[in-house]
């Protein structure tokens, strides 16, 4: 059985609203892959410091971004708004601090923080479970831009006052007491920050003094039962629950006040604990203000291109195109399968259904590389990369194409399978194209950023225009999604083809930031866009330029 979810009929692709985040909740290491999820898993596996937890650092990130949150009312939530609220006595600790610090390199104007934060969570609790609590990520959370009220809980408030605020944030005191524990499976208290609860024993320059609140800390068993086991069999070890201080017991006010119910429920049983942190926490993550609205469960998208390049005169008269082909893996490895062959069946510029009427150029597309998630248990699939490069005549062009895939079983039966994007082929606009070989990003380097794009005359478009969007700036911890709008100069033709080229040499900050960028094209009349551009295959400046 597959625990994932393979999006269906309802999707086509492109959507950027979706594609960017579905790459980064289910592809963290490999082949082209540029995903936080590689900070937090395998769970405990990155060094944050002695006794620090980067997946309990992102959890709690997440739960004190939404826990100003007033439902009634429709504000606040998971919004990023915890970027401004760090200089709180509710959020002491450089956890939030570092978590952001983390997140913002994958900030797009596709990726919000307030979604990286929520991610964020979906990632702390995969890899510390191994997979086996997968929350549905929502995408379309929208970035805060100042502080939103105080109302963190903190320990040593009333177990009155913690039930209210958990009202406040949407959440009965029965589901208090299961997101505590929940929360409190991972990571621990820090006495650097709280010497009240955890005594100050060593250097605090070099250790943060962390008590963690149960003894399975890191691995693929760190999110467990074990913290409300415990609870419920005596054993002292969380010190919100046993601590010296009787103040800061908050987690043994609220784990016993509904008698200690539902915490020996989940004590009892490792399989409730996760399914009940699972809704729960899903429910934390998609508390957002009401002025915001998610999108649907980001499923994983069974056939997907990306990095397609139509690079204009490769030889004269003809066009190269080129891209990628993201398929799940058949036999789950990263081995090689050579039993089967993926085609591309690609549709002219003058559009129309391949067959007997319309004639499309066939390519066969290798296996070139792949990639996968870091959850090992639950089921989570490989991918394979399929390369393609394909020479065809520039008057022919591109508009779209479609993926064939044709699998032989061990016992020889062969199948094919065509898949149409549900119907007119995946799309591919060959009107404003990047020339990848004549573009080069130096935004690891000196910043220049040398965009050079093709355009087809026949559109008579005469204006066109690079929108280069990162983070700016790049050292606020939340910072805003900038749009440096540049012209590109027209710089020639390229000779045999009806194609002019447009050039431009931008500038970008320097740093290690995802850069995305959307052409406009237009003349008086009418106006054509190429969204959310990625720069993946396109190669860095020479470092003297
Ligand atoms: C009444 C409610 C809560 C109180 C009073 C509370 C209090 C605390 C305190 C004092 C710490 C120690 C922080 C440090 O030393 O860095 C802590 C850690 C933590 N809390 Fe809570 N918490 C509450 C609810 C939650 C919830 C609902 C979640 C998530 C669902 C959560 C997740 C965490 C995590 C993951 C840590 C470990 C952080 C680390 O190790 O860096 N907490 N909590």
């Amino acid at each position: 059985t597959t625990a994932f979810e393979v999006a269906g009929d309802g999707y086509t692709w492109p959507n950027d609203k979706i594609d960017l985040l579905e790459h980064m909740l289910y592809e963290h290491s490999g082949f082209h892959v540029n995903s936080p999820a590689s900070f937090v898993a395998p769970c405990g596996r990155v060094p944050f410091g002695p006794g620090r937890s980067g997946s309990a650092e992102w959890l709690r990130t997440a739960y004190h971004d939404m826990a100003n949150a007033n439902v009634a009312a429709g504000t606040g939530g998971v919004d990023a708004s915890i970027g401004f609220e760090l200089d709180r006595d509710e959020n002491p600790g450089k956890g939030f601090n570092e978590t952001l610090f983390n997140l913002r390199d994958f900030m797009t104007a596709r990726t919000s923080m307030a979604d990286l934060i929520a991610m964020g969570a979906v990632f702390a609790v995969g890899g510390c479970s191994g997979g086996k609590v997968e929350i549905p990520f929502r995408g379309g959370r929208i970035d805060a831009i100042n502080a939103g009220p105080t109302g963190v809980p903190k320990p040593e408030e009333s177990i009155d006052s913690h039930i209210a605020s958990f009202n406040r944030q949407g959440f009965t005191q029965d589901e208090m007491i299961g997101l505590v524990a929940c929360g409190h499976t991972l990571g621990g208290v820090h006495g650097v920050d709280f010497p009240q609860i955890v005594a100050v024993v060593n250097d605090t320059s070099v250790d943060d003094n962390t008590q963690t609140f149960d003894s399975t800390i890191d691995g693929e068993g760190a999110f467990d039962n074990k913290v409300a086991s415990d609870f419920v069999a005596n054993i002292t070890q969380n010190p919100l629950a046993f601590g010296h201080n009787v103040t800061t017991r908050s987690d043994a006010r609220i784990f016993n006040s509904d008698g200690g119910v539902l915490i020996k429920k989940m004590a009892a049983s490792n399989e409730f604990f996760l399914q009940t942190c699972q809704s729960l926490l899903e429910r934390m993550i998609n508390t957002v203000p009401k002025s915001v609205h998610l999108g649907n469960q980001i499923d994983i998208i069974p056939v997907k291109p990306s990095s397609l390049y139509a690079t204009i005169g490769s030889s004269p008269g003809n066009m190269m195109f080129s891209g990628f082909i993201r398929l799940i893996s058949r036999d789950n490895s990263l081995d090689a399968d050579p039993g089967r062959k993926v085609r591309i069946h690609i549709h002219p510029r003058s559009g129309g259904r391949c067959g007997a009427t319309v004639d499309c150029p066939v390519v066969d597309v290798p296996e070139f590389s792949w990639s996968r998630s870091l959850y090992h248990d639950g089921g989570y699939p490989y991918f394979k990369k399929y390369k393609f490069s394909k020479e065809i005549p520039v008057d022919q062009g591109v508009s779209a194409f479609d993926v064939e895939v044709i699998d032989a079983a061990k016992d020889g039966t062969v199948s094919s399978k065509l898949y149409t994007n549900g119907g007119g082929g995946f799309p591919f606009d060959d009107t404003i194209v990047t020339q990848p070989t004549q573009t080069c990003n130096g935004q690891q380097g000196n910043g220049n950023f040398n965009l050079t794009v093709a355009l087809h005359d026949d559109r008579k478009l005469d204006t066109v225009q690079a929108l280069l969007q990162y983070p700016d700036s790049l050292t606020a911890l939340v910072p805003a999604i900038a749009t440096n709008k540049v012209t590109l100069k027209r710089v020639g033709v390229v000779s045999g083809t009806k194609y002019s080229l447009f050039s431009v040499k931008a500038k970008v900050p320097s740093g290690t930031f995802t850069l995305t960028y959307d052409l406009v094209a237009s003349n008086k009349t009418h106006t054509e866009f190429r969204r959310f551009n990625d720069v993946t295959e396109i190669p860095s400046c020479p470092k003297k330029l």
